[in-house]
């Protein structure tokens, strides 16, 4: 597999004979599905076990999408729709539209605005819906589709059911009860893996498929991680290594965790990763806090706080190696901004630049590192990263001796919002 990692310390602490020992057993346990959460595993071998006809389901629900519409209105908060974002950001062109529908994002917050806007925006385009939700009862994207759904029936009277998809639980909720009232077409969440674990499933795979991008190079990529990252010993398992080196840093105290890119292209792969590691790893009063940067925009914001603030980062650096485009700087008649000394310099080269030197000044400052390091943005390769960062929860997680699948925490605040909301039942 490709993810190489690195290490700023002493490599032995972090391949100490403890921390082997606990990742293996804790490789079999996965593998037995065995161990704190695991009914929650199906994400593990989600990808080897994928069939040929539900790549195709994907692709053909993707197609009968593209060829009925201009917009897919995605639905979703959480990992209902991180995971198809991420990846999107991440292969898309900054500004050129995708090769399929244009994908835009609603649920994932609360705004009248932004759904008026949005309902005004698509108003002169034809649309479809997929609203995605595991549970069928998250508050945020329900009140979107309320709005949403009601636009489109009154826009597309009866037809309306034919352009709206439904991702849900296949047993339970209110939303398979709706989907299944209305008639619309269905997929499932399996109940076996988790929302912020779901972005192989048709979670994703459909939003990303419709949007343009090769879902079977994506699973190709999951595929040969789980195969990998799965299985490898710890000399060659970077999700291991990776693991072990997050609890290391933890446990001398270095509590706040800073993904850093130079590529900004990943930061909805950063995003995503907020939730997988946040959601697994902070219970019981434990976890390192998931923080994001992006270079060398953030050197100009947080630079001086992880350059001389309180000692408790450690920084894990995501570098892609190859881009898909880029510039080189020329030489100017008139040297007015001074830059004639990079003639000749990509700015992919300047970034690799900013990469050792912002290394080199924040080590100097007492902040550990790691780096990750991707070949490039595909889907090949963004497919194994992504099951590369999930092995690895799990692996860290259960390292802390912390169940990683479930998330008790973030049912208290919805809770106070039903009480003060006056939810029947509530
Ligand atoms: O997919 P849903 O059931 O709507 O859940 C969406 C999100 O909200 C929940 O409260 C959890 O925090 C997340 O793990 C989940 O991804």
């Amino acid at each position: 597999m490709t993810i190489q990692l690195t290490y700023s310390g002493n490599f032995e602490d972090i391949s100490s004979t403890s921390f082997q020992e606990k990742l293996t057993q804790i490789r079999e346990n996965l593998h037995q599905k065995v161990g704190a959460g695991s009914d929650f595993l199906g994400w593990h071998d989600w990808p080897s076990n994928m069939t040929d006809a539900f790549l195709n389901e994907m692709k053909e629900t993707a197609q009968k999408i593209k060829s009925t519409s201009d917009v897919l209105i995605v639905i979703g908060i959480g990992g209902s729709y991180l995971g198809s974002k991420a990846v999107m950001e991440a292969l898309s062109s900054y500004f050129k539209a995708s090769s399929g529908v244009e994908v835009i994002f609603a649920g994932h917050h609360v705004s009248g605005e932004y759904l008026a806007n949005l309902m005004e925006y698509v108003n002169d385009k034809e649309v479809s819906i997929n609203v995605i939700s595991k549970s069928g009862t998250t508050t945020e994207p329900a009140l979107a589709f309320r709005f949403l759904q009601t636009y489109m029936e009154k826009r597309y009277g009866v037809d309306a059911a034919s352009r709206i998809y439904v991702t849900t639980d296949a047993q339970k909720g209110s939303l398979l009860h709706l989907a299944t009232e209305k008639g619309y077409q269905r997929f499932e969440v399996p109940a076996n893996v988790g929302g912020r674990y779901s972005v192989f499933t048709a979670v994703g795979l459909l939003p990303i498929a419709a949007a343009g991008y090769d879902i079977q190079e994506l699973m190709r990529g999951a595929k040969n991680a789980e195969a990998f990252y799965g299985t490898a010993d710890f000399s060659n398992n970077t999700a291991m290594q990776y693991a072990a080196a997050r609890n290391f840093l933890y446990n001398k105290g270095y509590e706040v965790e800073i993904l850093a890119t130079f590529d900004a292209k990943l930061s909805f792969v950063q995003e995503w990763w907020k939730q997988l590691f946040g959601e697994s790893e902070g219970k019981e009063g434990k976890g390192v806090f998931p923080a994001s940067v992006s270079y060398t925009t953030d050197l100009h914001s947080l630079g001086q706080y992880i350059q001389d603030g309180r000692r408790f980062l450690f920084e894990t650096f995501l570098n892609v190696q190859k881009v898909q485009t880029d510039l080189t700087v020329f030489e100017a008649e008139n040297n007015g901004d001074e830059l004639n000394y990079l003639a000749g310099l990509s700015l992919q080269e300047f970034n690799k630049v900013g990469y050792e030197a912002t290394s080199k000044a924040h080590l100097d400052g007492g902040v550990p590192q790691l780096a990750l390091t991707i070949e490039k943005l595909d889907e090949y390769h963004i497919g194994e990263l992504l099951y590369f960062f999930m092995i690895s929860c799990a692996y860290s997680a259960y390292l802390l001796d912390i169940n990683p699948f479930d998330q008790p925490g973030v049912e208290d605040y919805k809770t106070n919002i039903f009480k003060l909301l006056k939810k029947p039942g509530y």
